[in-house]
């Protein structure tokens, strides 16, 4: 039991280390996580409902974890392929896609939240 929990605090370590490795290092991310910064001041400026929180922290989380989630596969195709290969090129084109699906999605999110607030619709 010991083993088990002390096992599940340092994957928990790991992963806090990870975020802080893109947050450091990954240029997308940081864009990312300053609109994120942004769009939480101007929550807190329109005092959007707590149904509307829900659904920006959720458009933030989904594509933030989108993101890392590609810079790790950007990473493996780098490490098991690191010259040019039209398959490595397919495989960072999807993984970047799923990142583009999910920025269109919190834009949607955003687009409903704010559009009322600011056209006072
Ligand atoms: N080894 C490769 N072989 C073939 N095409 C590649 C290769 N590396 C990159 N590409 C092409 O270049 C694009 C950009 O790849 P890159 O690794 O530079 O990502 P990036 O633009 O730095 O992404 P991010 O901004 O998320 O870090 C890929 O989507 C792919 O089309």
């Amino acid at each position: 039991m010991y083993k088990f929990i002390s096992g599940r605090i340092r994957g928990g370590g790991y992963a806090i280390k990870g975020a802080w490795l893109l947050l450091k290092h990954e240029p997308s991310f940081q864009v990312q996580f300053f609109i994120a910064i942004v769009v939480t001041i101007t929550g807190i400026y329109f005092e959007i409902t707590a149904t509307e929180w829900m659904f920006q922290f959720f458009a933030i989380g989904l594509v933030m974890c989108a993101e890392g989630l590609n810079t790790a596969i950007e990473a493996i195709a780098d490490f098991v392929h690191p010259d040019f290969h039209s398959k490595i090129g397919h495989i960072k084109d999807v993984a970047a896609g799923a990142v583009f699906v999910a920025a269109i999605t919190a834009v949607i999110i955003a687009a409903f939240i704010y559009f009322p607030y600011f056209f006072d619709i």
